[in-house]
């Protein structure tokens, strides 16, 4: 089944990795091409493009403008939550974000310190990450909707001598002001930026008390522009947190050579976008999607990319995505399936669709979390264009499996990511580290060395990385999610191995919310758990012991918990349903049977397993979920 161009290309790129990254080096306009393609660092992980010298900014903005695309839009932002829209030409990107990276030198701001990014989706959101590229300067963004708290853990972990952040973010028909949530980071947090710098949007003008603070426009009016400062091509570009199974997220760290090469890859291989084409991903800039497919990939490759602030349901209504590639003339579309199950949630018969001509569109890409049939079918049905699930991490950085559409597009099946990657050597595992057969689902890993553009390491833990992602199977990279290979070699994913969840397209971790609840002084043990979610995906509900003697009322403990979370991580974990319950069912040895419990709450069949230390633990926590109506666990049957 497996297609011959895709085969070739795939075995080059595993059997000759030297020679296959080489070739796609050459995409890039560098300072100084790379002479060493691949080495490994005293670990034993790849490092690519060591010695060759660029500067993505020069990449993605000045290249093209002397190639002359000065006037090709680069930039169309779209806001209906503002009622605004906006076009920024390749030249005007380029000079605002000379100026802007002038401003922050005149901060103190140099190559290799690092910046953070508090910014909703805004064309200044990437004005300030191309500023800071354009400097050498390591960007980490935050996204909008994570709370003083998380916002705090990031600063005190990268360090960045200079935060921005706009003055508001506007979510549906809220405004909600982003100053005191920087204040109250950087209050939280140890370290110290020496300045703040804030854009001052109209929707709320944020007051800028503290010695630190600065305006965006001030500050540009008195700067000069910024030249591209070359940097080596394993230098690291970004620091993106995501989260993992302990409560302090993780710092992937970006290189700028080999990110810059697989992303130009991708463009061709797997999006099939030509120079002067439009690609719309509707996402964030604070997600891992954002950074590739909305920010450098598009303008790397010379086409237009489409900033939307807006959701896809209610911004006025179901049928923004369809306006959005009708106006931009979008070539291809990337969202996550959660966005469509809630357009079909408002329009199951996709009327609003049918007022748009969409003909411009090539293919529509779904990631982000599992695309599940229903979804796949309904899309499928829907559209005349292909529907892509396509599977990656925040770690990896692009496509880890794909359909490439621009190679040589093959037959979907739903459920599928289709095919690994070029680059990516993808095989199960099972617990014993040996491979699994056709149809034998395991761990999902990748065997070393990681393809350009993956992750160069956690902010300063190399152990972390190690544990992480190397330890578990010596010579492979763990993806932390379980799947099989069917008879055709198609990849199957099937879910995460761990105890991270995904919200909506979002990645969280059960562990930190475990955290987070059990710090609360009348709880005495809790579990936090990942339940089905038609619309999200996933959901989080907590199952909570309090203390001895706690005689507090058990809604208003509840409610606690729900703020709680709420303001530690944010209003994105959606944690809004927690059961108190007197006992929850454990091994002998005192481990708490989460698996078990998401299994009654998805209304599986369960089993009572032989190693429980109190078996009527189970029922009463049944009998709880089914009061409360958590998910499905009316249907769960124990047997
Ligand atoms: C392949 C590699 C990757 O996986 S990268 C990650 C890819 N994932 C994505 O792109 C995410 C896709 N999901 C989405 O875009 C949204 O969840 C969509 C589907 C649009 C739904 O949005 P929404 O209705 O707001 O629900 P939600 O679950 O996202 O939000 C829950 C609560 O959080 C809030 N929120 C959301 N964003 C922000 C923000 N930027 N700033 C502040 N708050 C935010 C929402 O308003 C919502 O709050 P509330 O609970 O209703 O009060």
């Amino acid at each position: 089944m497996l297609t011959r161009m895709y085969h070739d290309e795939f075995r080059r790129s595993i059997d000759q990795p030297e020679a296959f990254w080489a070739e796609q080096a050459k995409r890039i306009p560098w300072f100084t091409p790379p002479s060493t393609i691949l080495e490994y660092d005293e670990a034993n992980h790849a490092r690519w493009f060591v010695d060759g010298e660029l500067n993505i900014c020069h990449a993605a903005l000045d290249h093209h403008v002397e190639q002359g695309r000065g006037d090709q839009p680069a930039i169309y932002w779209d806001s209906p939550v503002t009622d605004s829209k906006r076009t920024l030409t390749y030249a005007e990107m380029r000079d605002q974000v000379a100026h802007f990276a002038g401003a922050l030198r005149d901060l103190g701001v140099e190559k290799g310190d690092r910046v953070v990014i508090y910014m909703p989706m805004v064309p200044e959101a990437l004005v300030a990450m191309y500023a800071c590229a354009r400097l050498g300067a390591i960007h980490s963004v935050v996204f909008g909707g994570f709370a003083p708290h998380e916002l705090a853990v990031r600063i005190e972990d990268a360090e960045p001598k200079v935060v921005i952040a706009a003055s508001c973010g506007v979510e549906g028909d809220r405004v909600l002001p982003y100053k005191p949530i920087i204040d109250a980071a950087i209050e939280q947090s140890s370290y110290k930026p020496e300045a703040c710098v804030i854009l001052q949007r109209e929707q709320h003008t944020a007051e800028l008390g503290t010695a630190i603070d600065h305006d965006w426009s001030a500050l540009v009016e008195r700067a000069a522009p910024a030249e591209c400062v070359p940097v080596k091509g394993s230098d690291p570009l970004y620091i993106l947190y995501t989260s993992g199974t302990t409560g302090k997220p993780k710092g992937v760290v970006r290189d700028t050579g080999g990110y810059a090469v697989a992303l130009a890859y991708s463009m061709e291989t797997i999006y099939d976008v030509a120079p002067g084409e439009v690609f719309f991903s509707a996402s964030d800039v604070g997600w891992v999607v954002g950074h590739s497919y909305i920010v450098y990939a598009p303008l790397l490759r010379g086409a237009t990319t489409v900033v939307y602030e807006g959701k896809p349901v209610k911004t006025p209504d179901a049928g923004a995505f369809w306006r959005l590639i009708s106006e931009y003339k979008v070539a291809s579309f990337f969202t996550a399936p959660t966005a469509f199950r809630a357009i079909k949630k408002e329009d199951p018969d996709a009327k609003l669709m049918a007022q748009y001509d969409i003909s411009c569109l090539k293919a529509l890409f779904l990631a982000g979390e599992r695309l599940d049939p229903p979804t796949f079918h309904w899309l499928d049905d829907l559209l005349t264009v292909p529907v892509i699930d396509h599977w990656w991490q925040t770690e990896t950085g692009w496509p880890i499996a794909a359909n490439l559409h621009g190679l040589e597009p093959m037959p979907t099946k739903a459920g599928s990511a289709t095919v690994p990657v070029p680059g990516f050597d993808v095989q199960i595992l099972d617990r014993e580290g040996e491979p699994s057969g056709a149809m034998e689902q395991g761990s999902v890993v990748i065997k070393q060395p990681l393809p350009p553009g993956c992750l160069a390491g956690v902010w300063r833990d190399p152990k972390r990385f190690h544990s992480a992602y190397m330890a578990a199977f010596p010579g492979y990279y763990l993806t932390g999610d379980g799947g099989y290979f069917d008879e055709d070699g198609y990849l199957f994913i099937m879910g995460r191995t761990d105890d991270v969840i995904n919200i909506a397209g979002h990645r969280l971790s059960t562990g930190e919310m475990e955290e987070v609840v059990g710090a609360h002084p009348a709880v005495a043990e809790c579990a936090v758990i990942g339940i089905h979610d038609a619309l999200k995906g996933q959901l989080p509900v907590g199952l909570v012991i309090p203390k001895d003697g706690f005689e507090g009322d058990e809604v208003t403990l509840e409610n606690e918990l729900i703020g709680l979370v709420r303001e530690k991580i944010g209003p994105i974990a959606c944690f809004k349903q927690v059961l108190v319950v007197d006992r929850l069912p454990k091994t002998r040895s005192g481990k708490i049977l989460r698996k078990l419990l998401r299994n009654i709450a998805d209304g599986q069949e369960f089993g009572v397993p032989s190693t429980i230390d109190d078996p009527a633990s189970l029922q009463d926590v049944h009998e709880a979920m089914k009061e409360r109506a958590v998910g499905a666990a009316e249907e769960a049957r124990q047997v």
